[in-house]
């Protein structure tokens, strides 16, 4: 897919809005230390001269968003007068450019905020080049030459694992059967598991009620939020293993709540109920705590699961390399967007790491159902032992949702990164004036915003 003709293509306009979810009100996304998230995202449109635009998100948990926002805003340069086809053409010139530059890489580099603005941008531009093909994005990176899909990476600081001329070498082994394997994703689509069943917030009641619903809808994995508190989490487990039965697969996830011994010791407690992963049980960085645990909890058939907040791909392979992980969650909102990371996906498939793409968020579903559908188009060519999250969250706002029927998402048709949201949605939950959360500050539901006219001018 060469990069498209220039004409229009010249970027005029980049708009960045803070949009966010009022889902603490009823526990919807919490875990052991994320205890309120209102699901909310900064929420990119790039608009070209032709009047072609391309939208694209990273998720956030509330307040944290005005603080992306504004870094978006700082990044604005890198887009406003360039020709989009010009960033097509050289895209991993680009990602280095931006997230490289002498004066912002001090606060990151290629982590925390800054990168998570990265991933917004860079997002909306993949959206941009999908729509402007005409095709979804699975598609566009699916029906891309090797070559020129390698060329959007930069394999900087992970040439030790994989260099361009290897990942060319693997995409192009992975040719063959390209053309029948996608075609069986559109007949068949791709099977999920569920995290609905599961937020910490829940009541045992709720969670009973909800085990039934996804039974029901035909989910054969659910995945349960553990980490505050042993009693509870083994009477919820418990719980949730009688319903689903022994014939269906459970996962337990900590969100980083402990120590390294402490993961071990809890784990083996609820080992009987015989969770499938226990995923983030310490501190996302710790490469080596990943490994420790991974290794104590192998004889209990337990894995290890990681990486929604796994800052960039160098910390991704030390994961990959290091048995720290062995299901590999990518999230599509986080690392630096697309580019960096087909690069995790090109390592995880050269080590043999099965990628188990997280979707606990807004806009997520949406985003990581693209990549695992390449996966399997051109990477991985498998679905053994892989499975994409669904949560049943926030779809309603996007112009082309994810579906999900019988526990498989079902191929993205309209061309795009599925991440627009609908305009009656922006006008209802840009924060902190849209009209829903006027009505609900206003009702003393949530307080006023902070003095934050810098984030909301
Ligand atoms: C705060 C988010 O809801 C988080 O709990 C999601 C997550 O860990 C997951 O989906 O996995
Ligand atoms: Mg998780």
């Amino acid at each position: 897919m060469p990069a498209p003709n220039r004409d229009g293509l010249k970027i005029v306009d980049v708009d960045v809005k803070d949009v966010r979810f009022p889902t603490s009100l009823g526990g919807h996304g919490s875990d052991a230390v994320h205890t309120d998230p209102d699901y909310s995202c900064a929420y990119v449109i790039i608009t070209t001269e032709s009047g072609k635009r391309g939208y694209g998100l990273t998720f956030t948990c509330g307040r944290g968003t005005e603080i992306i926002v504004f870094t978006i805003r700082s990044f604005k340069r890198f887009l406003l007068g360039k020709n989009a086809s010009d960033i097509f053409a050289d895209f991993a010139g680009f990602w280095r450019a931006i997230t490289n530059e002498s004066q912002m890489r001090w606060i990151g580099p290629e982590k925390g905020v800054t990168h998570l603005a990265v991933a917004a941008i860079v997002n909306s531009l993949w959206d941009l080049w999908a729509r402007i093909e005409n095709k979804p994005l699975w598609r566009l990176l699916s029906d891309m030459d090797p070559v020129e899909l390698v060329s959007t990476i930069d394999f900087r600081y992970i040439t030790d694992v994989i260099t361009p001329e290897d990942a060319v070498e693997l995409l192009r082994s992975k040719q063959a059967g390209k053309e029948e394997r996608i075609e069986f994703l559109l007949e068949n689509g791709y099977p999920c598991y569920t995290t609905q069943v599961g937020w910490l917030g829940y009541s045992d009641e709720l969670v009973e009620e909800l085990c039934d619903k996804y039974l029901k809808l035909g989910f054969t994995y659910f995945k349960v939020k553990v980490g505050r508190n042993f009693e509870d989490d083994y009477r919820r487990c418990s719980a949730v293993r009688r319903y689903i039965g022994d014939e269906n697969v459970l996962m337990v996830d900590a969100n980083q709540a402990w120590s390294v011994g402490q993961a071990i010791e809890w784990m083996k407690k609820l080992a009987p109920l015989k969770p499938m992963w226990i995923e983030e049980p310490t501190s996302p960085d710790d490469v080596l705590g990943h490994a420790t645990i991974s290794e104590a909890l192998k004889p209990y058939g337990i894995g290890v699961a990681t990486g929604e907040m796994c800052a960039n791909r160098v910390l991704f392979k030390q994961f990959l390399q290091s048995g720290g992980m062995q299901y590999c969650q990518i999230d599509a909102a986080r690392i630096g967007g697309v580019n960096e990371i087909l690069a995790v996906y090109l390592m995880a498939e050269k080590l043999k790491v099965k990628l188990c793409p997280h979707a606990g968020g807004v806009g997520l579903c949406e985003m990581v159902q693209h990549l695992q559908f390449w996966d399997y188009a051109s990477v991985s060519c498998t679905m053994e032992d892989r499975l994409i999250e669904y949560i049943d969250q926030q779809h309603e706002h996007f112009i082309d949702p994810c579906v999900v029927e019988n526990a498989k998402y079902l191929a993205p048709q309209l061309p795009g990164y599925s991440t627009q949201f609908l305009q009656e949605t922006l006008e209802k939950y840009t924060y902190p004036r849209g009209t829903e959360w006027e009505k609900m500050i206003k009702e003393g539901i949530f307080p006023q915003p902070d003095e934050t006219e810098w984030a909301n001018p």
